[in-house]
């Protein structure tokens, strides 16, 4: 049978603030602020989890794992992305790849991207060549300008097993 091919869209924002870890791509970056969230509020994997079950046409990150659950109150956003992989299999998808970017000033996300995509390929298994992450600013405008927050925006591809 012809394979079916799909992709999804994923976008997250999270607030920065003193007090929180900065946890981006399951990587705890040293920085003066943090991500306010329910879970460990790791931007760029909610990004990745939202695009990738939009692909498998499974709906989104809060119908998983709603913010008003106390079970996801801290949550590991690496442990939240293994169960998409898993809801993606489940529904008859595997991945083909996905991209990502994640937009703020600072904290750089350059040199932590490797160990970000080893991340993500660990959870998902996947080779880490099947993950792209970009850093970005805007520039200094806007809320991720004035460092106020980080959003992140990714897109992925499946097919029909
Ligand atoms: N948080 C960020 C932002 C940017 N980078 C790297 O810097 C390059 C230039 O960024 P511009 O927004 O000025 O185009 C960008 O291509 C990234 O390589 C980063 O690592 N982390
Ligand atoms: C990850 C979840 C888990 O409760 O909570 P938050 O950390 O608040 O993240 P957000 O991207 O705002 O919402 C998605 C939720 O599923």
């Amino acid at each position: 049978m012809d394979k079916i091919y799909r992709s999804g869209i994923g976008f997250d924002v999270h607030k920065l603030v003193e007090g929180r870890k900065c946890i981006i791509g399951g990587v705890d970056i040293p920085y003066e602020k943090g991500l306010l969230g329910h879970s460990d509020a790791d931007v760029l994997l909610h990004a990745i989890s939202d695009a990738l079950l939009g692909a498998a046409g499974l709906g989104d990150i809060g119908t998983y794992f709603p913010d008003t659950d106390p079970a996801f109150k801290g949550a590991d956003s690496l442990e939240l992305l293994r169960k998409v992989g898993e809801e993606v299999k489940k529904a008859g998808y595997e991945i083909i790849n996905i991209d990502s970017i994640v937009m703020c000033e600072r904290p750089k996300v350059n040199p932590h991207k490797e160990q970000m995509k080893a991340n993500i390929a660990r959870v998902l298994g996947l080779d880490v060549k099947q993950i792209g992450i970009k850093g970005t600013t805007t520039e200094k405008l806007g809320f991720t300008g004035r460092g106020e927050g980080i959003a992140s925006q990714a897109v992925a591809m499946v097919r029909s097993i």
